[in-house]
């Protein structure tokens, strides 16, 4: 057993940036750190981490504002229409990508990934398709911004706009994970092509385009996108800061101490998952997802409100990239510090499909 793997489950202290930290590898106690709410706990990052987020991305605000905030992006996010809309210029900006992909030379997939992401973001908080809910949505979320802007607190839209540009260059990297560990699983790999080779000759059969429910429904797929969350732990965990003394399961963590909820240890911790360094969508088979230790978008009241659009995104590109091309990766490794990501950008040469 390694070092890492005996701190598994526990909760130890460290100075993480110099500041006094409690550190939590263990599952029910980052679960408790979650659910808290602003009295008890209020996030807490490194200055250097603060400067690099902006001091007012949501991630940093706290109380009846975050709440705000949260419940604007949440439905704006989860709307059906802009689900449809995402999926109709995902659709295109992929396409757009894919047909410009040549044989005789490598794909950086944690590039294209990162522009293809980048443009449908612009497209959904810039310039929304008419139709009466999102025009309303729409004005909501302009009306509810430049009103940030004359409070005297420093919350600009374009700090919150960059805020959420943050936030979505996660999804590239969970769609660049996935091309990753399906090029180093051939049998996962099989069956995702298969799935997804099968819509898409169902949908052609009825003359139907795809649409965003169609992606969802992929059982899969899904497994897949879940797998890779799992194994890759694209955000690696959150930092709190106790608003009074704290106990936890003996543990004490005193008034004013930083506490960090390590989902990684967590989500690779044998545990709670078997072989827990294997890739194996099949795991999530039968698994109740709502008591399994598994929380990439963490929890409580700032769980990501983006989290139905990251797997949207994701099963969008996995659709068109294994139905379209066959391909080979070259050697390449996941870094998971500072960010986690591809140390040469995940080359790989493609072949499009007879
Ligand atoms: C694979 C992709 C993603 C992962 C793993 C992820 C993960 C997370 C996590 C763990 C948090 C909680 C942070 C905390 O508790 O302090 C969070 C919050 C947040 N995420 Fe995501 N996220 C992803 C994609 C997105 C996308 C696509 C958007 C929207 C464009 C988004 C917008 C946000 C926002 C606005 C918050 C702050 C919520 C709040 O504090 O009230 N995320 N995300």
């Amino acid at each position: 057993m390694d070092k890492r793997r005996r701190m598994y489950g526990k909760v130890f202290k460290s100075h993480i940036f110099g500041t006094p930290t409690i550190v939590s590898t263990d599952a029910e106690v980052s679960k408790f750190i979650l659910q808290s709410d602003a009295k008890t706990f209020v996030p807490s990052y490194p200055k250097s981490l603060t400067e690099l987020m902006g001091k007012s991305s949501i991630l940093l605000i706290n109380g009846s504002l975050q709440k705000r905030i949260h419940g604007l992006i949440g439905a704006f996010f989860k709307s059906a229409l802009l689900k449809a809309q995402i999926t109709r210029d995902m659709q295109v900006y992929v396409q757009e990508s894919m047909n410009k992909w040549k044989y005789d030379q490598p794909i950086y997939i944690q590039d294209e990934t990162k522009n293809i992401a980048f443009q449908v973001l612009v497209k959904a908080l810039i310039s929304l398709d008419p139709g009466q809910e999102m025009e309303s949505l729409k004005k909501q979320f302009q009306e509810f911004i430049s009103g940030l802007m004359s409070l005297p607190i420093n919350v600009p839209g374009s700090q919150l706009y960059r805020s959420l540009q943050a936030r979505e260059d996660s999804v590239p990297v969970l769609m660049t994970l996935a091309v990753k560990y399906l090029s180093d699983c051939p049998a996962a790999l099989q069956q995702l092509t298969d799935e997804n080779m099968k819509l898409k000759s169902l949908k052609a059969q009825l003359g139907e385009p795809l649409n965003w429910t169609d992606y969802l429904s992929l059982p899969f797929t899904q497994k897949v996108i879940t797998e890779t969350l799992r194994l890759g732990n694209i955000i690696i965990g959150v930092m709190r800061k106790a608003m009074k003394d704290i106990e936890i399961k003996g543990y004490l963590i005193p008034k004013g101490w930083c506490a960090f909820a390590y989902f990684r240890s967590v989500h690779l911790d044998e545990n709670h998952y078997d072989w827990p360094y294997q890739f194996n969508p099949w795991r999530w088979q039968d698994k109740d997802m709502s008591s399994c230790n598994f929380t990439p978008f963490g929890g409580g009241e700032r769980l990501c409100p983006g989290l139905d659009l990251a797997r949207l995104e994701a099963s969008i590109f996995l659709h068109h990239f294994v139905t379209q091309f066959s391909w080979v990766a070259e050697e390449d490794t996941v870094v998971n510090f500072p960010t986690v990501r591809m140390k040469r950008r995940m080359p790989i040469w493609v072949k499009r499909r007879e």
